[in-house]
């Protein structure tokens, strides 16, 4: 055995220096050089904005103007909702225009709010764009189709397209109408009697949808579900503080309390879908369950990867399922719930619209359960829903990276450039709708979605492009169904406990609740 090798110690200084020098030019780049380098690069153009000031970007300005805007609430019958749900950038566009600056951490922001521009973006054409990477965190909350890329995205969306076809969405019809119909009897049982009853609608809705996607495309029933959708409401509101701190690399492995829950929670969650999925495997291989719905069609995806030995290009594997299973449940249910939360707000609001959307619910169906036939001919029923997804925006806004530079609207962008899509403000833009853009005016869409604007096609609720929302005829069917139930059997006005306060808490919701009167109608 030769004695071990000694470095003199001169060495290991040097070693140890240029170590340490390394790390510092790399955090001096990613904080400050290469900030400043973009920064540069944009406004050079022309482009303004608020300036970079630290790694945290905009977080502590978008958090000072978040707690002014929300210690007002707005007068009830306005829509004017943008300068409440985004005040960040609703200040930044009105000081630095329209495609402004703002700091996402260390990285550039742009705001692009011509609907020609969002669709370029979001069609993806050139391949330039990406989504934005959260890695740990994204693996915490929903770690699904929505947040892969290339090949990845591509064979997850083959196989959870088939799903949502046609024919798949009119078999998912009856779950549809017995979760409303258990929504509509309670609250016939609340509204007993003549006198209206009071409901804050907003957590009902949330059962309703959670509910309709776990008996429609999960085939579980809601108690199982209830879990899951309980700790993914905490998961959200802790993902949306660290957002404001992920800009520190590795902040998740920070031992905080906030952080070990988010753990524990992800863990929970993984539990007990796990156990969903091995009760449906055992009921398929005992062949007491069809493949039909979104688990099976993705179990049986997952079982083709193991009888492949794990081949990657065969199915996906069983991390892969829980993954979209995680999104699912969240994208299925907080979404349509808040669109049918603000429909029956506005409905409150614009009592003339509601008698109108069920005169022609009643005309349709009378007391019958609704079919499909008859949803898909509901025309005011549309119509109220596109107006309720254009005011009220569930996703306020989309984000995408520059993979690599790229030219847009005359701008070049380098490499590492956001692009923020504000859907909310594009739907009140003046320009693009017209001067009532802020008003309630369903009759917009009387003859489609094309003709409601005046810079065409720039209804942008459920996304645009290959990675538009694959649950929106889902969602479409599932509002319809609720809204058409709810106005057979009940007639509804604002409680004077009601405070209009939508906010963005990853979707756009009603602060302080959505405490509504419901009067049986016969
Ligand atoms: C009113 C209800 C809904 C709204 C407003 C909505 C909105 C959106 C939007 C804007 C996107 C595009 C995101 C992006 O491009 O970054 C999207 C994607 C998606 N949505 Fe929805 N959604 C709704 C309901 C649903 C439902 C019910 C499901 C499932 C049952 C669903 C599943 C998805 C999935 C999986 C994606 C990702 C698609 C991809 O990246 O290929 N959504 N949604």
């Amino acid at each position: 055995m030769g004695s071990p090798v000694s470095f003199p110690r001169e060495l290991l200084y040097v070693v140890a220096g240029a170590t340490i020098a390394w790390c510092a030019v790399r955090a001096l780049e990613w904080a400050w050089w290469k900030p400043r380098r973009l920064d540069r690069a944009l406004r050079s153009q022309g482009l303004r904005g608020t300036a970079y000031r630290s790694v945290a970007g905009d977080a502590p300005l978008a958090e000072r103007l978040n707690e002014d805007a929300r210690s007002r609430s707005m007068p009830l019958g306005c829509h004017d909702v943008v300068p409440r749900a985004m005040p960040l950038f609703h200040q930044t566009m009105k000081e630095h225009g329209k495609m402004s600056i703002t700091w996402f951490g260390p990285s550039p922001r742009v705001t692009i709010t011509k609907p020609a521009l969002v669709r370029e973006v979001l069609s993806n054409k050139s391949g330039d764009f990406e989504k934005l990477k959260l890695g740990r965190l994204q693996r915490m909350l929903h770690n699904g189709i929505g947040s892969h890329e290339g090949e990845k995205w591509a064979k997850h969306r083959r196989i959870i397209n088939p799903a949502f076809h046609l024919e798949k969405l009119k078999r998912m019809l009856p779950a549809f109408a017995a979760c409303c119909t258990d929504l509509v009897d309670r609250w016939e049982g609340l509204a007993a009697g003549d006198a209206p009853c009071e409901v804050d609608v907003w957590p009902d809705m949330q059962n309703l949808t959670g509910d309709v996607i776990s008996r429609a495309a999960f085939g579980s029933s809601y108690l199982e579900g209830r879990r899951i959708f309980q700790l993914q409401g905490e998961q959200i509101e802790l993902a949306v503080l660290a957002m404001n701190k992920i800009h520190i690399p590795g902040y998740l492995f920070f031992p905080t309390k906030a952080n070990r829950r988010m753990r524990q929670i992800a863990a929970e969650i993984e539990r007990i879908l796990k156990g969903i999925i091995a009760k449906r495997e055992n009921a398929l291989r005992a062949g007491q369950a069809t493949s039909d719905d979104l688990l099976g069609l993705l179990l049986e995806s997952n079982m083709a990867h193991t009888r492949a030995g794990g081949n990657s290009k065969a199915g996906i594997t069983t991390d892969d399922v829980i993954g979209e299973c995680k999104l699912f449940y969240f994208a299925g249910m907080e979404t349509t719930s808040v669109l049918l939360t603000w429909t029956m707000i506005v409905l409150c609001m614009h009592p003339e619209w509601q008698d109108r959307a069920r005169e022609e619910v009643l005309h349709v169906f009378g007391d019958r359960t609704p079919d499909y036939d008859g949803l898909s001919r509901l025309r005011i029923v549309t119509m109220v829903l596109y107006e309720v997804l254009r005011l009220y925006t569930p996703l306020t806004a989309l984000q995408r990276k520059t993979y690599r530079p790229t030219e847009l609207g005359g701008v070049r962008y380098p490499a590492g450039v956001v692009l923020m899509l504000p859907l909310l403000s594009v739907h009140h833009d003046k320009e693009v709708w017209g001067a009532d853009a802020h008003e309630f005016r369903p009759e917009r869409f009387s003859e489609g979605i094309s003709k409601a604007s005046v810079d065409a096609p720039a209804f942008f609720p459920f996304g645009w492009g290959p990675r538009i929302c694959v649950g929106q005829s889902f969602a479409l069917l599932e509002a319809k169904m609720g809204l058409a139930m709810i106005l057979q059997r009940f007639s509804f006005d604002l409680s004077p406990s009601y405070t209009h306060a939508p906010f963005t808490v990853g979707l756009l919701q009603p602060e302080h609740g959505a405490q509504v009167r419901l009067k049986r109608l016969h």
